[in-house]
């Protein structure tokens, strides 16, 4: 709702009430218009100002009603007719102003903001484009350019470059709300005509056509299939070239179709889901809103290879104080360069001061004795880490947190080896870990909900998406990635080539197909797991057995590759060439090429036609499958869980909203169907096997999302 008051006798003061956002509901934009009307009518009112409850101006239209029947006034005419007002409209921004926030804001004559405000219109980030008014006002007001820029990538400015692009007229460090009305007071009676931006011509660069196909051609290759940033191009070309009217017309075409989109519904999917895996549950019961975390204001990190480098500027970043452990002379100092220029490079590109005195360096373990918590971030080596760690525990204070950076290493047997087991937990970074916004917290059976809060909020503080697992081999995302690499190595001993495969992930909407991706994270990794596993081995062996392993099916080719040296971009060989090593343009390979063919001869394999649906069936589905044993499980505790790992670490283009959003969207009987397709003709893969909980799922009529975990709670139950 809105609540209405008249401030300093002449100004009417409209109030947005919605905790926590101030999201512009039914009963907010009813709210509105009826304040308006109120404060219109007034003829002892001389301007108004619009403001948001608890330092918050609006956090847009209310995403919660987007899948339901639309109630109460729409946001278009209730703009336009704060626009159409005779009396000045401010409005007074604190907190945010973003998506319907802003356009109301566009709406106002007058734009106040708060100095630590944030303003944006992220409509693309949920499937959609400004459609109130904001894809044909904010060109007129800053410029195409300016606003291509801000529609297509959805980024919120903060009030000084608002200030800069002209998005608001005043930036105040003080009481908005105050300065709101001083400056509503000094504008009171003054004419208006110039204040209405529907009203003012677009500025049309001179370059116009070149302009636009630019752009649209970087949004359609950085969008890989998603269709919202193509729509938000099409409207601000309508804003530049077309009268207003026509332009809004224009606008509500082209939301209408995104508006009902499966790819807008997946996205406000992914926005829930981001939010409700910061309420995650332990399945002994614990859980967020019962456990509270430490306060940590000081960390180590122990080993400073890539990962810790990355690890410790994330913590810095964040504001903490970091000693950085590192024994080896000579890699302490190339560490601290390193992470010097990581710290530099940021602050240059987010504006502000590198954090370069919140991190010590230290060669001596003892450096962390008085931290908080502790992330060790050795090479992944199990009887390391767990020498580190009884280390760690004679130097640390009582009680301080052991954290260890793995991908896939057992916690819990890690844990078992300190005295204080329910103070270690797992934090799988994903590098380069300054960058990357996800984060695993991964949970043993002994780990006390107190540290799996601690760690889950020291991610959040570290602006990653933290989602708490269960502890398996490889967690969540490499657990069901270990499948995908699987069967995209056995779609190359079937025929396919490296080439096929990528680009049939590619045009699914991954930044980069499973070898492209290989190769740029380096081949060598994965072949290290392999062997301590006692899955690769030496030579060149054919014949069945040379495909089996422990029973099952097994492709060596990533091994023999290996073999060959070639681990990827950073040898300038692997599963494609590259012009020298460390470069990034991988080139089709004619070498792999004629070793694939010597490779299918000397097993007895021969190659057929593999096509793009049966790469996207093979890889994604069998990925899919291992997320529905995941739940079965309960080493995710929902599917959001799995969804966010996925969209945030793994590239899923967010549009398809995560693989189990993504499977829901097919048809659980599909997927159901295909797997079961699949694994009869290849009886050797048990993974292919569709898992119990897919089963019953479709059994009981493909639930929504939503509801699997209900499904999930009586299928446990009847075990
Ligand atoms: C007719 C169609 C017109 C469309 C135009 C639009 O306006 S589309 C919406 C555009 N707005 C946005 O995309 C903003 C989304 N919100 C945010 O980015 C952030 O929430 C925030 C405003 C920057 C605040 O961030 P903060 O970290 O402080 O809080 P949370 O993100 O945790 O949010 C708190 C709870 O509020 C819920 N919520 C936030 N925004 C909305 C919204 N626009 N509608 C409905 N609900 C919203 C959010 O889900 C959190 O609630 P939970 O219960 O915890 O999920």
């Amino acid at each position: 709702m809105a609540q209405y008051t008249r401030v300093s006798g002449v100004v009417g003061l409209i109030t947005l009430q919605n905790p926590p956002v101030n999201a512009l509901s039914a009963v907010v934009r009813q709210g509105i218009v009826d304040k308006v009307e109120t404060a219109l009518s007034d003829p002892k009112v001389k301007s108004v100002v619009i403001c948001g409850q608890n330092g918050n101006f609006c956090g847009g239209a209310d995403i919660k009603e987007f899948g339901t029947k639309m109630f109460g006034p729409p946001l278009i005419p209730m703009i336009h007719s704060i626009e159409a007002a005779n009396k000045p409209v401010v409005a007074a921004i604190e907190g945010s102003a973003l998506g319907g926030g802003l356009e109301l804001a566009l709406g106002c004559h007058y734009r106040i903001a708060h100095s630590k405000a944030r303003l944006g219109l992220p409509e693309v980030t949920l499937g959609l484009l400004p459609a109130a008014g904001g894809s044909q006002r904010l060109p007129r007001l800053i410029g195409v350019p300016a606003a291509l820029n801000l529609i297509t990538t959805g980024r919120h400015v903060t009030a000084a470059e608002a200030l800069q692009l002209g998005i608001v007229d005043q930036v105040t460090d003080h009481n908005t709300v105050d300065a709101a009305v001083k400056f509503a007071l000094s504008v009171a009676g003054r004419s208006l005509d110039a204040r209405r931006i529907s009203t003012y011509p677009c500025p049309r660069p001179s370059d116009l056509d070149a302009l636009f196909e630019e752009v649209m051609q970087k949004v359609r290759q950085s969008a890989r299939g998603a269709i919202a940033p193509v729509a938000c191009v099409q409207a601000v070309r309508a804003a530049a070239t077309l009268p207003y009217t026509q332009g809004m017309e224009r606008e509500k075409e082209l939301m209408a179709t995104l508006f009902t989109s499966g790819q807008a519904r997946a996205m406000q999917y992914i926005f829930f889901a981001q939010r409700a895996v910061g309420r995650w549950r332990m399945p002994s019961g614990a859980s967020w809103d019962t456990s509270k975390p430490r306060p940590v204001t000081k960390a180590a990190v122990i080993g400073l290879g890539t990962m810790g480098r990355g690890i410790a500027v994330a913590l810095a970043r964040a504001g903490l104080s970091v000693v950085a452990v590192e024994t080896q002379e000579k890699q302490l100092l190339e560490a601290k360069q390193a992470m010097s220029s990581m710290l530099e490079r940021g602050a240059k590109r987010r504006g502000g001061v590198p954090a370069l005195g919140l991190i010590s360096y230290s060669q001596s373990i003892q450096a962390a004795a008085d931290v908080d918590l502790v992330i060790e971030a050795v090479f992944e080596d199990m009887a390391l880490k767990i020498e580190v760690f009884k280390q760690l525990t004679a130097v640390c204070k009582p009680g301080t947190l052991l954290c260890t950076n793995t991908s896939g290493l057992d916690v819990d047997q890690l844990a078992s080896e300190t005295p204080n087991p329910e103070l270690v937990v797992g934090m799988h970074f994903f590098a380069p870990a300054h960058v990357m916004n996800l984060l695993e917290v991964v949970y043993g059976p002994r780990s006390s909900p107190q540290a799996v809060a601690t760690a889950m909020q020291l991610g959040k503080k570290m602006g990653k998406a933290s989602v708490a697992v269960g502890n398996c081999s490889g967690f969540v995302g490499n657990r069901m990635l270990k499948l995908y690499l699987e069967q995209a190595s056995f779609l190359l001993e079937e025929g396919a080539t490296p080439e096929l495969v990528d680009r049939a992930l590619e045009e699914f909407g991954f930044p980069m197909g499973v070898f492209r991706m290989s190769d740029l994270s380096g081949l060598d990794v994965g072949w290290r797991v392999r062997k301590a596993a006692g899955l690769a081995e030496p030579g060149e062996a054919s014949g069945p057995s040379a495909r089996i392993r422990k029973g099952y099916r097994y492709s060596p080719i990533g091994d023999l590759v290996c073999e060959q040296g070639r681990f990827g971009q950073k040898t300038g060989r692997g599963w494609y060439q590259y012009e020298k090593p460390g470069s990034r343009v991988a080139r089709s390979d004619p070498w792999m090429h004629s070793f694939l063919e010597q490779y299918r001869a000397r097993h007895g394999l021969v190659a057929r036609s593999i096509d793009h649906q049966e790469v996207l069936e093979r890889c994604l589905y069998s990925l899919i499958n291992e997320g529905f044993r995941i739940l079965e499980d309960g080493i995710a505790a929902g599917p959001e869980d799995i969804d966010v790992i996925y969209v945030f670490g793994y590239g899923w283009p967010r549009h398809r909203g995560g693989p189990m959003f993504y499977a829901s969207m097919v048809g659980l009987a599909k997927v159901l169907e295909r797997l079961e397709h699949y694994h009869q003709a290849h009886p050797d893969v048990p993974n292919l096997q569709p898992c119990s909980l897919l089963r019953r799922l479709v059994a009981s009529g493909s639930p929504p999302v939503h509801m699997w975990r209900e499904v999930r709670k009586k299928l446990h139950s009847q075990l």
